[in-house]
């Protein structure tokens, strides 16, 4: 395996939390970190046609068209696995995962997973490392978070034999839910979990994409832990390391792939 030392930042606690999509700043991030990117990735793309999406707790996004599904910029630098060691997949996975600026609005860098889902290598390499990663760790519960938590999670339990727990926005569970809600931006957002879909003493895994500023899988550790679930770890493809959500997440381990 081909390696390199990697910095590991610790996790710190903070307590507040403002919803943002990582724009200007992991613009720039972008700009500095890969100065051999396609020009490309630092121009604004255009829009040709837009429409308005309602998100749950009421944001919403002009959504442009776009007309390919081709990475057309990359991000810009691998993250560590867990003994500040690169794994090669790293690279494969992190070219994998296309750029698109100002997405879901001006200013913003929308780290597109798509594009990773239509590379089955890159794909398969990333299940792997979490699989690798979990494996032994006596974990009964993948707690994936809507709506990409879903893409990464159930693949995850599977090859660990634990179950697969969705936690989804709003009203979106015909059963009878506990719910977690968190601030954004503007107003709040919420999660959540079917009652009896876990039970106390159950060890934990969460799952999702990304990690903005951490409120959403703070939200998810908040749900778990309140019927006497343990959080072993929160893990996602990607970390924004400038918004500092790893921060918010207190003492509880996070184990990203690419950042
Ligand atoms: O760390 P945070 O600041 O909380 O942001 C991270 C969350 O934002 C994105 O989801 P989004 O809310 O856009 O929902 P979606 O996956 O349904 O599009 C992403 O998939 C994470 O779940
Ligand atoms: N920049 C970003 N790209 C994709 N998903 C996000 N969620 C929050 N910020 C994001």
């Amino acid at each position: 395996m081909n390696t390199q030392k990697i910095f590991i930042s610790d996790v710190v606690t903070v307590k507040s939390h403002t919803f943002l999509y990582s724009g200007n700043f992991v613009n720039s991030l972008n700009l500095l970190l890969a100065p051999s990117l396609p020009s490309t990735c630092a121009k604004k793309r255009s829009i040709s046609a837009s429409t308005t999406r309602a998100a749950a707790g009421g944001r919403h996004f002009q959504t442009p068209t776009r007309i390919d599904l081709k990475p057309s910029c990359f991000s810009p630098m691998a993250a560590p696995t867990s003994d500040g060691l690169v794994d090669d997949r790293i690279a494969g996975i992190s070219s994998a995962i296309r750029v698109i600026p100002d997405f879901p609005k001006p200013g913003i860098m929308f780290q597109d997973i798509t594009t990773l889902l239509l590379d089955p290598v890159a794909f398969k390499n990333t299940i792997d490392l979490f699989v690798e990663r979990y494996k032994d760790k006596d974990i009964s519960v993948v707690a994936g978070v809507e709506a990409r938590g879903f893409i990464f999670g159930p693949p995850i339990a599977l090859a660990i034999g634990a179950k697969f727990v969705p936690m989804r926005k709003p009203n979106k569970l015909p059963g009878a839910v506990i719910s977690e809600e968190y601030s954004l931006e503007y107003g709040t957002d919420k999660i959540e979990m079917h009652v009896g879909a876990v039970q106390e003493g159950e060890r934990a895994l969460v799952i999702d994409d990304l990690i903005a500023t951490g409120g959403t899988l703070c939200a998810a550790i908040n749900l778990l832990e309140r019927v006497g679930v343990k959080v072993v770890e929160c893990a996602c493809v990607i970390e924004l390391p400038d918004l500092k959500g790893r921060e918010r997440l207190g003492d509880k381990p996070l184990f990203v792939l690419v950042s």
